[in-house]
């Protein structure tokens, strides 16, 4: 059956009209509202966190259960993660997921322009690409392509060596905190499996919950063929190699950071009393707001030159609204890497240069929205023929870690086996019916750079709060990363043609669908400069961004300290993935959830010092 129904419906100018009227009724009667409202109470919570997204939920949930008789508000954007037909909870729908869109913030990277090394007097232009983002409660952990993947150790012990104060980021502290928050649900692990991995947590992690496809077992085998060291555990002692993914389902389902520590917060309530006879009690609770869209910090205008944040505004229902933290505590961004910084260049932290372009007032000027990383890939797909491709599995379900080569060669034997691999290539089946303009069922490789040179930057485009910023992602503009790409690209063609692959599935054509869904370009015997085109106009995100709000020292760039601690002002901390001064080199969200578990300890450390 052709399905082939528009997933866009344009309005007309009658409709847009209607909603608009629409629109003026309800802001006139939320106004009449406000002005016959003579009284407003003052909200106050010991923390108050922006964002339920993967870092928010965690954190949440982390201090309601380790300090006593505390109350915590969580301010989230988008809505609770039930609202979307079951596509957020099936791992066979993420593709669909993310692309839904009341649940994304929808940014739009800016265009750019990389230059040829080929031919140097050339410049090759990058279209803007969507950049999706989650605004929905557990952020873009209810988006996400769920694979478990941590990084090397290597990584962590960088963010640790940058001064003694930061010990507390090496492998072995990382690792403990990666173990305590999972449940890895891997049938008769071995030694070494129990080692690295937790059994008790609430991240629940598994195996492809029903195996893998036939023609994906062929393709490593495929991948085995051409030397390429096999793999049962990503996040082992070595990551290079092919096998198949781990990832954070629970019995078959998503199981994102709102369904596992979220909802676990939810639960604790407790009621305590007022101590006079005209006192309220005190909640003891996680209160979670939704379609709470946070404008920026208040301040304590009283010490303006500390800069003490006091509060949040935040925009719900039709109307501003303030909430207060009490004398010990605090205000957390866990906005994640394009609102943390938004929201602190709105409220007068970032470069003096764009918050004067824009009339914000700068209490302190640091490199916010610089360090922009994330990892830049790219695609093709191998039309399998005969049709081997049924249903929906869990979507990615290879990996093949590797070294590329910086000439753009296929990687040779010494590269395959290197301990300190860069790439990671997700190979995954498609079928023609389940995207909008695709007609190639087959498989997809898609390579992503792990340890990019190139990075970016994001900046205000305007003072208003629900303007999206200027996102530049610089991709490929080192050398390097465009010829390791090549090499990786290489390397997927390599193994694509390769037995049972070329044997028994008759993988052939590799190439890709244009924006019509007709096959385009057959990337079989292509040029350098012709690679070089493919990358930089068809190269893409894998949804990684990070490192905007770095955690170094202020001197090398920071904005965060080790202790997350935006410098130069106080009760202020930003705690997920812009924190990263290095991008993990691997997938995101475990990383992020690590870094706010043990965020939680230094925030309720501090918590009790105060006492
Ligand atoms: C499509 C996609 C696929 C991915 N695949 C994988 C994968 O397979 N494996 C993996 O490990 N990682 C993957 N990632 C990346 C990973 O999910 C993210 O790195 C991680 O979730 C980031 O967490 P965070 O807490 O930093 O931010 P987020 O999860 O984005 O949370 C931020 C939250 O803050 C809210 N917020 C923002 N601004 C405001 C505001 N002004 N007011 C109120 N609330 C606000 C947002 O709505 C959101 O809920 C993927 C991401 C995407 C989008």
């Amino acid at each position: 059956m052709n399905r082939d129904y528009p997933i866009v419906i344009e309005k007309n100018q009658e409709e847009l009209k209607k909603d608009a009227k629409i629109r003026e009724l309800w802001m006139k009667n939320i106004c009449d509202h406000d002005k016959h409202a003579k009284f407003k109470t003052k909200e106050i919570f010991d923390f108050i966190i922006v964002g339920a997204g993967t870092a928010g939920c965690v954190l949440a949930r982390e201090l309601i259960h380790g300090i006593p008789n505390i109350n915590i508000l969580v301010l989230e954007a988008g809505g609770p993660d039930v609202h979307s037909n079951g596509l957020i909870s099936l791992p066979c729908t993420w593709f669909k997921a993310f692309q839904l869109d009341d649940h994304d913030w929808g940014y739009i990277t800016q265009e750019q322009k990389v230059r040829s090394r080929v031919n140097p007097d050339k410049e090759i232009a990058r279209n803007k690409i969507p950049y999706p983002r989650g605004k929905v409660w557990g952020g873009c952990s209810s988006l996400n392509a769920m694979i478990y993947m941590r990084g090397q150790a290597k990584e962590y012990n960088d963010w640790a060596a940058q001064g003694p104060e930061y010990k507390i980021w090496d492998w072995d502290h990382c690792l403990e905190a990666f173990k305590a928050m999972e449940n890895n649900a891997r049938k008769n692990p071995d030694e070494k499996f129990k080692q690295l991995h937790g059994f008790n947590g609430l991240l629940h992690v598994q195996d492809c919950h029903n195996g893998i496809y036939d023609v994906m077992s062929g393709l490593i085998d495929a991948a085995k063929s051409l030397g390429i060291p096999s793999n049962e555990d990503f996040n082992g002692e070595r990551q290079n190699g092919v096998g198949v993914f781990q990832f954070t389902n629970q019995e078959g389902k998503r199981c994102s950071l709102a369904e596992s520590y979220l909802k676990d917060a939810l639960k604790k309530v407790e009621l305590h009393s007022g101590s006079g006879p005209y006192e309220f009690g005190k909640v003891v609770a996680v209160d979670i707001r939704s379609y709470a869209h946070v404008l920026g910090i208040i301040w304590d205008e009283e010490n303006e030159k500390e800069n003490i944040a006091i509060g949040i505004r935040y925009f719900c229902n039709g109307t501003v609204r303030e909430a207060f933290i009490a004398p010990k505590g605090e205000v957390i961004l866990c906005s994640g890497a394009i609102n943390s910084p938004q929201i602190l260049m709105l409220s007068g932290i970032g470069p003096k240069e764009n918050l004067e372009a824009n009339n914000i007032k700068v209490r302190k000027e640091l490199p916010v929205g610089r360090n922009l990383l994330d990892h830049p890939s790219c695609y093709f797909v191998a039309k399998s023929d005969p049709d081997v491709i049924h249903h929906w599995s869990s979507g990615s379900e290879i990996g093949i870690i590797h070294k590329a080569n910086i000439e753009g060669k296929i990687p040779s034997k010494e590269d395959l086996f290197d301990k300190n691999p860069d790439f990671q290539i997700i190979a995954m089946p498609f079928r023609s019916d389940f995207m909008k303009g695709y007609k190639t069922s087959g498989i997809i490789m898609l390579p992503v750079l792990n340890v990019p040179s190139s990075v970016g930057y994001l900046e205000l485009n305007s003072s208003n709060p629900f303007d999206q910023p200027r996102i530049f992602l610089n991709f490929f503009e080192k050398s390097d990363d465009l010829y390791r790409m090549i090499s990786s690209l290489k390397l997927c063609r390599e193994i694509l043609k390769q037995p049972p692959l070329s044997t028994v599935y008759n993988v052939k054509e590799i190439g890709i669908n244009d924006e019509f869904g007709q096959w385009s370009v057959n990337v079989d015997d292509i040029s350098e400069e012709d690679w070089e085109k493919f990358v930089v106009e068809r190269g893409t995100t894998t949804f990684h961004p990070s490192g905007t709000v770095k955690m170094a020292p202020e001197s090398k760039d920071g904005v965060v300290n080790h202790r997350l601690q935006v410098y130069g002002t106080k009760n202020l901390r930003i705690v997920d993935a812009s924190i990263f001064p290095y991008i993990p080199s691997g997938n995101t969200n475990a990383p992020t959830a690590m870094v706010a578990w043990k965020a939680s300890r230094l925030i309720i450390e501090d918590y009790m010092k105060k006492n």
